[in-house]
């Protein structure tokens, strides 16, 4: 008997009856997808990349819906805990862009036509994921129009706060004054003198502070690996297109990198400068 072989020592080896590795995590669905972009070596890569994106999306957007809830009922540690999970998940996001990179313009150029209107412009969980931080541009819910469920979650998404309003009534709730976190918005945050004024107040004293200043800096871990991802994107972008119009109609990289200028929590960024 083989030192390796488990089959004769007792491990489990017929799953007709029983729910099994594949059944748990519905791997016939996730293996068996369509790839119309077999014909060119590189299309299978292309899927893979967008598909595993889509599915950290998911997580991220399951942690970051959590983490709402947990800061507004005040429970900041598990909210942290959250937190720190969605920063890990960019951070793989933002390492697969290094198998992605592999891809040359030829390459690419093989399938890219085969595309026709389709765009990661159109990923609602990547909106979602905008949305919820607190970057929420209402117009792009039309392109969702033609799918009823994500366009309906894009729509409601919009009439709850953001985290970022959240976690500011949260902070102002601690500091003894009145909520600055405002209504739902479906046009995005506006930055406030008011809100700086109160994150300076953190930072100037951490020690007493000790929450709303572990707050922030998650936060501004967060974004960071966020910005990061814009980075990576536009980056691969103009590596692979440079400046060819992109297939969802946008300028491309031009309007990627205007994108690199959003701030998802402005106050955090420019209360440094006043410290
Ligand atoms: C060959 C690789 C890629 C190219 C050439 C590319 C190109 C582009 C371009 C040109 C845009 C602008 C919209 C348009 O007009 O199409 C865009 C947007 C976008 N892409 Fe990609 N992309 C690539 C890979 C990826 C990957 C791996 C993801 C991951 C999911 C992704 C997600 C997105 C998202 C979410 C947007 C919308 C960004 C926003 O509105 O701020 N892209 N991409
Ligand atoms: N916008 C890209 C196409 C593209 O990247 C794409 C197309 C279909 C599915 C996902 C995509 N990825 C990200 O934008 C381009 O202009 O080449």
């Amino acid at each position: 008997m083989s030192t390796f072989d488990e089959a004769s020592k007792g491990a489990k080896m017929s799953f007709a009856k029983d729910k099994s590795y594949g059944d748990y995590l519905g791997l016939d669905q996730i293996l068996t997808t369509e790839n119309p972009l077999d014909m060119a070596h590189d299309g299978l890569l292309f899927i893979i990349q967008h598909q595993t994106s889509e599915l950290w999306m998911k997580l991220a957007i399951h942690e970051l819906t959590a983490c709402r809830e947990a800061l507004q009922a005040g429970e900041l540690r598990q909210s942290f805990k959250m937190l720190t999970r969605v920063a890990r998940i960019f951070e793989q996001l933002n390492s697969a862009w290094d198998v992605l990179r592999t891809m040359t313009p030829s390459e690419y150029t093989a399938f890219r036509p085969y595309l026709g209107a389709s765009s990661g412009f159109q990923s609602y969980q990547y909106r979602l994921i905008e949305y919820l931080l607190g970057n929420r541009i209402a117009a792009l819910t039309k392109l969702h129009e033609h799918t009823p469920e994500p366009h309906a979650a894009l729509v409601a998404e919009m009439e709850k706060p953001s985290l970022y309003q959240v976690a500011i009534d949260l902070m102002c709730e601690r500091m003894g004054e009145a909520p600055l976190g405002g209504a739902p918005e479906a046009k995005g945050w506006t930055p406030k003198q008011e809100v700086q004024d109160l994150w300076q107040k953190v930072y100037e004293d951490p020690t007493t502070h000790w929450e709303l200043y572990e707050l922030a800096e998650k936060l501004v871990d967060l974004e960071d690996y966020f910005r990061r991802w814009r980075f990576n994107h536009v980056t691969t972008v103009e590596r692979i297109i440079g400046f060819k119009r992109g297939t969802g109609g946008t300028s491309g990289v031009t309007y990627l990198r205007k994108m690199l200028e959003v701030e998802l929590f402005p106050e955090l960024w420019h209360v440094r400068g006043a410290l």
